[in-house]
């Protein structure tokens, strides 16, 4: 196998949203320490700025904090910065982890005055802690249920003032009164291809990579709006430029070696656009069913649904449709593709398809 072999290999969702365990070493090292390292999200940057230094003037504890965001937006390295801010110490911990109530008792027992506590993927904490957590962010108070059945007691355990720091992809599957305890809420946005550039040069310069204006600009304009992504492509170039170029990342090097990975000018792997090709060469654009996608691409209809579809949507390339998945002009267009005359993406009316057997989603 050559290298280019063996770097497509391994370009298996170099672009897919979660960290693995190649980004967690690395992330430690790149995250930003205080607010004026954090780039972008200026309006969540800002509120929050007021939120600490206010809590500092009363020599407070800061309000619980809740960031939702897709991953990879810097949700951790927020709270992480609070933490920072406020000179306190950070537990970080994720619903998931948190199987029983008693097993948050047990956290937030040890916890210390003003620390804070991270949350991540707080929409899939149970439902018992969740509803301890209710009790434990009002009246830093929680009742420890010790026993079972008519002789089961509440022995009520006071806390220290904590910060609680929820992070969450899916703020509306959270239940209104545990939103509702939350004193600042912050949406994280996708970042423009500006502050990735500002990212990239960060990160560039932290892992001693040589990198021009335009080579930042290449890679940023492929990172799909998140820092995660950014920083692993950089990665991933650097290695291209080591090996095949003076280890100077221009616009071309990194054009190249991205070639290599597989993520074209836009972000999209070869997963996205396989479900692309499908849909357009395939059905015509669709509409078709989710189910005859996956098949026609050999995934599974998870795979396609939670991976490739949310960036295909939010890139305006690919519409879910009652009747099933349609590709836009766009999606045309990036794959220099001709629409057939009389489909949804020559501009007209109609699913054009011709092909009823196809609706099953
Ligand atoms: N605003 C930013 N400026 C510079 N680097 C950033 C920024 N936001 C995130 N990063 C970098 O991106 C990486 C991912 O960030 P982070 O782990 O905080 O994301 P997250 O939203 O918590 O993701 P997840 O939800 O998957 O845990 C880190 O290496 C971090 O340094």
């Amino acid at each position: 196998m050559n290298w280019d072999d063996a770097a497509a290999e391994s370009a298996e969702r170099l672009v897919g949203p979660a960290a693995d365990r190649e980004d967690q070493a690395v992330e430690a090292a790149l995250r930003p320490r205080d607010l004026g390292e954090f780039i972008g999200q200026e309006r969540v940057r800002q509120q929050l700025d007021l939120v600490l230094r206010a809590a500092r003037a009363r020599g407070g504890t800061a309000d619980h904090v809740l960031l939702s965001g897709a991953p990879g937006l810097g949700k951790t390295t927020l709270s992480m910065i609070i933490a920072a801010e406020m000179g306190v110490p950070i537990r970080i911990t994720s619903g998931p982890a948190i199987q029983h109530a008693g097993d948050l008792a047990a956290i937030l027992s040890s916890l210390t005055e003003g620390e804070v506590l991270f949350l991540d993927e707080l929409h899939r904490m149970s439902r018992p802690a969740e509803e301890m957590l209710y009790m434990a962010m009002e009246d830093f108070r929680v009742d420890v249920v010790v026993g079972k059945g008519p002789g089961a007691t509440a022995i009520p355990l006071e806390l220290p003032p904590f910060t609680l720091v929820g992070a969450t992809t899916r703020a509306g599957l959270l239940p209104p009164p545990l939103r509702d305890r939350f004193g600042f809420t912050g949406h994280m946005e996708f970042y423009a291809p500006a502050e990735l550039e500002r990212v990239i040069h960060r990160s560039a310069g932290l892992l001693d990579v040589t990198i021009d204006t335009a080579g930042a600009a290449e890679i940023a304009g492929r990172s799909r709006g998140t820092p995660r992504i950014a920083n692993r492509l950089l990665r991933r170039v650097r290695d291209y430029a080591q090996v095949r170029a003076d280890g100077v990342v221009t616009r071309e090097v990194a054009a190249k070696a991205l070639e290599v990975y597989e993520v074209d000018g836009r972000g999209l792997d070869r997963l996205d656009r396989a479900v692309l090709q499908a849909l357009l060469k395939l059905f015509g654009g669709g509409p078709v069913g989710l189910s005859t996608l996956a098949v026609a691409v050999g995934e599974e209809r998870e795979t396609v649904e939670e991976v490739a579809e949310p960036f295909l949507v939010r890139e305006g390339l690919l519409a879910r449709t009652p009747r099933g998945r349609v590709a836009t002009p766009a999606a045309w267009a990036h794959l220099g593709l001709v629409p057939p005359q009389g489909t949804a993406g020559a501009g007209t009316s109609g699913d054009g398809s011709g092909q009823s057997g196809l609706f099953d989603s």
